[in-house]
């Protein structure tokens, strides 16, 4: 029987080990019904699809919550509210409460902000780049959220795992005091002591073998230390739960490190905004605020929602969200987004998106996703671990017998050794090398605008060999001018009506100059009584009963030839890279205009960062060849012109035959077949307002040069990944051998895993750091 299926994220609380989430995986995909599940350590989240029946969700809840993990629902559209809600309340889940939390602490987050927004002012001066970025963000870090580290880790001291640690350690303390003073006690106070942390690892290891993991890390940690009190050694036995316990505290403290990076952004947004309500200005949270409402931002506060300026004008600081140091002269008309400093003039703004959907928002959740969506690299580790675990199970087991038994190797001695093995059976720094160095490097790309859908992604981004990108909008900034308009048969002012009534329909980027000049020239623009989209080639139409075309000069010599001086003419005006289109007014060439669209400022060092890197560059454009190539020729990169859509779609599939990994740079909109294409799809957005959904990846700023920045990211996180993965079979395999010949026993072993754990997540955290602009 069918049923439909449903899709649930929840927060996981308390899943701070990698190994956790595989335990978690395996626990929910055996529940019938269960079609899919990713769990992400990194994000700290799980997404299910399972079918909509018999209370389902509930059981899926209460089988995690057996692990020893909380679930808390996460509703489409609502993640980065919950989030930022969790965030505030470290230690407490009551959603109701974490709310009045924020109330209550309005007035001081506001000061704060208010405060580091001059201090910014002022540091933004003296230095440049990435000093002040990373001024922002540890200010931002500190000032607002300085008290969390995320919904799980909580102050360490007061999360179950730091009270065990420390109750653990105490019980360890006082068998230390009591054994060296009667040492008739000795043996059973150390057993003592090592079962106040080993029970509750010994339940979580039952359960989870019940669940599918039969050889948890928690599984092998119970067998040592059993074993270890077996053969005498309870001292130890003791010595190395405390140690696990602190490992496991470690991990978590790093997990919600690389998770509190990404979050961090949503503290950009400050907690408070002035709205105006009928004449006065009344102070409200910034959650509330809703599209349409009118808010005041002062000078040096932080913007608290994304709008649209309604009045006054000033420089604002998006460094914090954009990565650009240089700040932006903002306008009547101009769009502003949350989390962005505003300079020395005071501005009115009309709210845009409310909060849990603004720019910010988008990006967390975004990022979120992304982490839940595995690298080819992960899922590879995580089938190699589910064969090393209990691969190092059976080397322990041959080691712990053989010896004795082939050559009469001494039994106490041998089983000890094959203890200490189990230990080096723990994958966790293996498990957590790939999502640590992805999850830092999504959030840090994000940072800077350059948004990635999930691991895949990140990993192929670093593989391409070729970019295509599109001209308009691209490599140009997509807002072109009319330069020249020209009579041939009619005057110049005849030109721009009969165009300007064609053009009124559309929303090329060419009809809006169109529109621009006559507005400016107070052209009264007739009706039209038809008109009709010539695709890649222009419009057709009737105005005051004359048959109309206005397009590309190729298109409109296919209607009526021009002659040679009317070619000359175009052709003289694309060689200044001009884009021309030509008028045909009942069957006559009535004459031309021409527009010019600015190359975005850093293309030319933008393609070049490419080139350099040893991609090949190529331009595809549906615009003229002579000024597609005289643009081309400024950033030194090969042009194919006068393309339609269909085109741009073949060539990439002929670069991918040639044996190229195709990335496709456009703006999603006329090109989205050529981008879907592409082994790798990127739109590209002058603004922050890119259509996220359309391609693999975005670059939200409109600088080319984040292409390569995107690429180099990519690259550096493969070499990052393959570091951790060094470290951690490395060390392995050195403890390994000590421990065999005997130079190591049993807590160097343990030791040796959360050393790994966590300078592999120290080596992953470096990716978070700025990326570089080209
Ligand atoms: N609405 C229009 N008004 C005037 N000319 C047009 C219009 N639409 C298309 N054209 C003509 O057709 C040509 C190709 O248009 P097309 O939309 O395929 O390319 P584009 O989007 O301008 O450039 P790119 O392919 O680089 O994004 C233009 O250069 C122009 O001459
Ligand atoms: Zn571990």
């Amino acid at each position: 029987m069918a049923s439909t299926i449903r899709e649930a994220r929840y927060r996981v609380e308390g899943m701070d080990c990698a190994s956790c989430a595989s335990k978690i995986d395996t626990a929910v995909r055996r529940l019938s019904g269960v079609e899919d599940v990713s769990v992400s350590v990194s994000a700290g989240t799980m997404s299910v699809k399972f079918a909509d029946e018999n209370d389902l969700a509930t059981s899926i809840v209460s089988r995690v919550g057996k692990l020893g993990y909380r679930l808390h629902p996460i509703q489409a559209g609502q993640a980065s509210e919950r989030k930022a809600a969790h965030v505030c309340s470290g230690h407490d889940h009551d959603h109701n409460h974490d709310h009045d939390h924020g109330d209550h602490s309005h007035d001081h987050d506001h000061d704060h902000d208010h405060d580091h927004g001059h201090r910014h002012d002022e540091h933004a001066h003296h230095h440049e780049g990435n000093a002040s970025q990373k001024g922002e963000t540890a200010a931002a870090a500190m000032g607002l959220h300085g008290h969390d580290h995320g919904p799980t880790s909580g102050p360490w001291w007061k999360s179950g795992k730091g009270k065990l640690t420390i109750a653990s350690g105490l019980a360890l303390i006082a068998a230390y005091a009591v054994g060296k003073t009667i040492p008739a006690t000795e043996p059973w106070i150390f057993t003592l002591a090592m079962l106040v942390g080993l029970l509750p690892i010994a339940r979580r290891a039952f359960v989870a073998a019940t669940m599918g993991t039969p050889f948890s890390i928690e599984m092998l940690m119970t067998i040592a230390a059993i074993g270890a009190v077996f053969i005498g050694a309870t001292e130890e036995a003791a010595m190395v739960v405390l140690l696990f316990l602190v490992g496991e505290l470690l991990e978590g403290v790093a997990a919600g490190k690389a998770r509190a990076s990404i979050q961090s952004l949503t503290a950009l947004v400050p907690k408070s905004a002035f709205v105006e309500r009928d004449g006065r200005l009344d102070e409200v949270p910034a959650e509330t605020l809703s599209g349409g409402a009118v808010i005041l931002v002062r000078p040096g506060d932080r913007i608290p929602a994304d709008g649209v300026i309604l009045s006054g004008e000033s420089a604002v600081d998006e460094a914090p969200v954009t990565g650009e140091s240089t700040p932006v002269r903002k306008e009547v008309d101009d769009t502003v987004v949350a989390g962005t400093v505003n300079g020395s003039g005071a501005l009115r703004v009309r709210v845009t998106a409310a909060a849990a959907d603004n720019t910010i928002a988008r990006i967390v959740r975004m990022v979120e996703e992304a982490q839940e969506s595995k690298a080819p690299t992960e899922r590879f580790i995580d089938r190699f671990s589910r064969y090393y675990t209990p691969g190092v199970v059976v080397v322990a087991a041959l080691v712990a017998v053989l010896p004795p038994l082939l050559s009469g190797g001494f039994w106490d001695e041998w089983i000890y050794k094959g203890l200490a093995i189990l230990l080096i059976g723990c994958p966790c720094a293996l498990v957590i090398s790939t999502p640590a160095a992805i999850a830092a490097s999504l959030s840090a790309g994000a940072r800077r605008g350059l948004l990635m859908k999930g691991g895949a992604v990140l990993e192929n981004v670093g593989k391409v060999t070729a970019a295509a990108f599109d001209k308009t909008g691209t490599l140009t900034e997509g807002k072109p001018k009319v330069t020249d308009i020209v009579g041939f048969g009619r005057s110049e002012a005849e030109v721009l009506r009969l165009a300007a009534a064609l053009e009124q329909g559309s929303s090329h980027p060419l009809a809006r100059a169109i529109l621009e000049r006559s507005t400016a020239d107070g052209v009264a623009i007739p009706n039209i009584a038809t008109v009709n989209a010539v695709g890649g080639k222009g419009l057709e139409g009737t105005v005051e009963g004359i048959a109309l075309f206005f397009g590309s000069p190729k298109a409109a010599a296919e209607r009526t030839p021009l002659t040679a001086d009317e070619k000359a003419r175009v052709a003289a005006l694309n060689d200044e890279g001009k884009t021309v289109s030509v008028l045909v007014a009942g069957g006559v060439i009535a004459g031309a205009i021409a527009m010019r669209d600015e190359p975005r400022p850093d293309a030319a060092a933008g393609v070049k960062a490419l080139t350099d890197a040893g991609l090949r560059v190529v331009m595809l454009t549906g615009d003229n060849r002579r000024t597609a190539e005289a643009i081309g020729r400024q950033f030194g990169m090969e042009v194919r012109a006068e393309l339609l859509p269909e085109d741009k779609q073949r060539i990439v599939r002929e670069l991918k035959a040639e044996g190229f990994n195709v990335a496709k740079i456009g703006d999603g909109i006329n090109d989205a077949p050529a981008l879907a294409a592409a082994d790798i799809g990127i739109a590209m957005g002058g603004g922050t307002d890119v259509a996220l959904e359309t391609a693999d990846a975005a670059v939200l700023h409109g600088r080319v040069g984040d292409v390569a920045a995107m690429i180099r990211l990519s690259r550096s996180t493969m070499r990052n990944i393959v570091q951790n993965i060094t470290i951690a079979l490395g060390l392995k395999a050195v403890f390994l051998v000590t421990t065999i010949i005997g130079v190591t026993g049993l807590w160097p072993a343990i030791l040796a895993d959360t050393g790994a754990t966590v300078l592999v997540t120290m080596n992953a955290l470096r990716l978070l750091r700025p990326v570089r602009a080209v």
